[in-house]
C-alpha cells in the first residue's frame, strides 16, 4: 500500500502540492488528473523522492520514506519512468535495459564485463524489449531512436526494475497514433497481473476511462475529487476544472 500523509511542497509563497494525503492499494489503477498546473508532476516528484517535502509524508507498506533519496526509494519498489535524459544515450536500447536489470539484481557496474556474458540478464533485457516492441531495435543506440520509441524504452527499463509501484506521467505524450496502444496494452497488461499500484498522470480522458478503477482530482494543489470514474468525471468540480481549460484555450 502506497501513501501520502498531508504531503505538501511549497515554492516560495506558492503551494504546489496542499496536505494531499491518500492511499493507494495493490492492484488498482489510480489516474490522477487536473488543469494544468494543478500540481500532478510534482505529486509524483515528491512520491519518487525528486523534490522534498516540505512537510508530510511518503509511506510504503507502512514505511516511512520521506527521508529518502530517489534511488533509495526506487529500490524500495518505487518505480517512476525515467525521464529521457535518464537513458544512456550512447549505449544500445539493449544495454540499457540491461543495466536495469543488473541494477535489480545489485550488481554493480564495476562488474559490467564479468556479467556481459551472462545469458540469463541480457535474456531477461531482451524479453523485456519484445514486450514493448522494440526486439528489433536492440542493437540500435538509444539515442538514435524515434521519440515514441524512446518512451517505450523507459517502460522497458521501468519495468526491468520490478517496482510494486508504477508511476506513468503522460506515458503517451509526443507519441504517434499508431504507437500509443503499444504503451496502453502494456499499462493494461501491468494491471492484469494484479499485485502492481499504478499511478497514472494522463491528461486523455477517453484514457483515463477505460484504465483507471479511480480518480483523484488536483486542483491547485489539493486534492479536491476521489472517487470512481463516471462519479468523478460527471462532478461539479471535475467539469469547472476541464471547462476552465476549454475557456483557457478557447481565449
Ligand atoms: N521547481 C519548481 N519551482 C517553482 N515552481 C514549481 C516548480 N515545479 C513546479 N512548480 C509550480 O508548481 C505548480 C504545479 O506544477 P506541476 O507541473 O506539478 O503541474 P501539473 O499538474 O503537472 O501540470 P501539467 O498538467 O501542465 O503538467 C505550477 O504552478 C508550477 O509552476
Amino acid at each position: 500500500m502506497l501513501e501520502t500523509q498531508d504531503l505538501t511542497i511549497r515554492f516560495g509563497g506558492h503551494v504546489a502540492v496542499d496536505r494531499v494525503s491518500c492511499r493507494f492499494a495493490p492492484g488498482t489503477l489510480t489516474a490522477i488528473v487536473g488543469p494544468n498546473g494543478a500540481g500532478k508532476t510534482t505529486y509524483f516528484n515528491l512520491v519518487s523522492g525528486q523534490l522534498p517535502a516540505t512537510s508530510g509524508k511518503v509511506l510504503l507498506n507502512g514505511e516511512d520514506l520521506t527521508a529518502l533519496s530517489a534511488p533509495l526509494r526506487t529500490r524500495k519498489g518505487l518505480g517512476r519512468a525515467f525521464q529521457l535524459t535518464q537513458l544512456f544515450p550512447n549505449l544500445t536500447v539493449l544495454e540499457n535495459v540491461r543495466l536495469a536489470v543488473q541494477a535489480r539484481h545489485g550488481v554493480g557496474l564495476r562488474m559490467l564485463s564479468v556479467w556481459r556474458n551472462h545469458r540469463a540478464l541480457i535474456d531477461e533485457a531482451q524479453a523485456l524489449l519484445d514486450r514493448v516492441r522494440l526486439g528489433s531495435r536492440a542493437d540500435a543506440l538509444a539515442a538514435s531512436l524515434p521519440h515514441g520509441d524512446q518512451r517505450k524504452l523507459e517502460v522497458a527499463v521501468l519495468m526491468a526494475l520490478k517496482p510494486q509501484v508504477y508511476l506513468f506521467d503522460e506515458p503517451t505524450a509526443g507519441m504517434s497514433v499508431d504507437e500509443v496502444p503499444v504503451v496502453l496494452d502494456l499499462i493494461r497488461e501491468l494491471k492484469r497481473e494484479g499485485q502492481h499500484t499504478i499511478l497514472l498522470v494522463e491528461h486523455k480522458m477517453d484514457v483515463v476511462r477505460e484504465l483507471a478503477d479511480r480518480i483523484v482530482v488536483l486542483h491547485q494543489g489539493q486534492l479536491v475529487a476521489d472517487g470512481e470514474p463516471e462519479a468523478v468525471i460527471a462532478s461539479p468540480v471535475v467539469q469547472n476544472a476541464y471547462l476552465g481549460i476549454a475557456s483557457e484555450v478557447a481565449a
